[in-house]
């Protein structure tokens, strides 16, 4: 998917979390690097659109976040810091059908749906049971099952391998390699985004770098020791 940013700026009560971007990325895989306040988080949510620019304006496959922001949504999906948060109904199973199930899929065909978005990620045991019965990896997987069901063209993940364990973290990090979908993640763990094509360094609201990995890393390594 084509994503553009034309001079498109965030600023929240008067100060500037993201200075005026212009950019366009296409890449299967982007990354997203920078210290904590850095203005990641508010460049990815300017992207699905849970963020309006304040100026300028950001636009998916031609589609403006700001004018067409129910197609946006229905193109990209996003998963959260905090994965727990965002599986909302008390049965995992249960939770992934909820969007299929609002776009009118029911019987057969949402069980069909729900199955094999399980079976893709191997979670297919875990369908029956409670969100707080997971580990932080199952969690990570089941919401990105929850978001995957709903054929997302873009998926954002907002620090997926925080608070997970080496094995949990390889798991979702090859989960995240394998996907089809274009993914864009961003991360403090930098072995997640190492052979990525493009990785964004920001920088105190700036974009400080734009390029291939490894120099984005060592970009990113002396921005951390000013
Ligand atoms: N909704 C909001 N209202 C007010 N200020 C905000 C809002 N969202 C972000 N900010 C501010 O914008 C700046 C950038 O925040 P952002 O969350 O984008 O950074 P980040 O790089 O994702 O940080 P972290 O790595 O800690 O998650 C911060 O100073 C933050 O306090």
């Amino acid at each position: 998917m084509l994503i553009q940013f034309d001079r498109a700026t965030a600023i929240f009560d008067g100060h500037v979390a993201l200075e005026p971007l212009t950019l366009t990325l296409t890449e299967t895989r982007i990354g997203v690097i920078g210290l904590n306040g850095s203005g990641k988080s508010t460049f990815a949510r300017l992207i699905n659109g849970l963020v309006k620019p304040s100026a300028g304006c950001v636009t998916l496959d031609g589609l403006d976040t700001a004018r067409d922001a129910k197609a946006v949504l229905a193109l990209t999906g996003f998963i959260f810091q905090n994965p727990a948060n965002q599986i909302i109904l008390p049965v995992v199973g249960e939770d992934i059908a909820m969007g299929p199930r609002a776009r009118g899929l029911k019987g057969k065909a949402l069980d069909e749906a729900v199955g094999a978005v399980a079976e893709r990620l191997g979670i297919a045991h875990l369908l029956l049971r409670r969100p707080h019965e997971l580990s932080g990896g199952e969690l990570q997987l089941a919401a990105l099952a929850a978001v995957l069901v709903n054929r997302p063209k873009l998926v954002i993940f907002d620090e997926p391998t925080n608070q997970l364990d080496l094995k949990n973290r390889k798991r979702v990090a090859a989960t995240i390699h394998g996907l089809e979908e274009q993914a864009l993640v961003i991360s403090h763990d930098l072995e997640l985004i190492a052979d990525f094509p493009r990785v964004l360094v920001f920088d105190r609201g700036r974009l400080a770098f734009d390029g291939a990995a490894e120099d984005a890393i060592v970009r990113y390594r002396e921005i951390a020791a000013c």
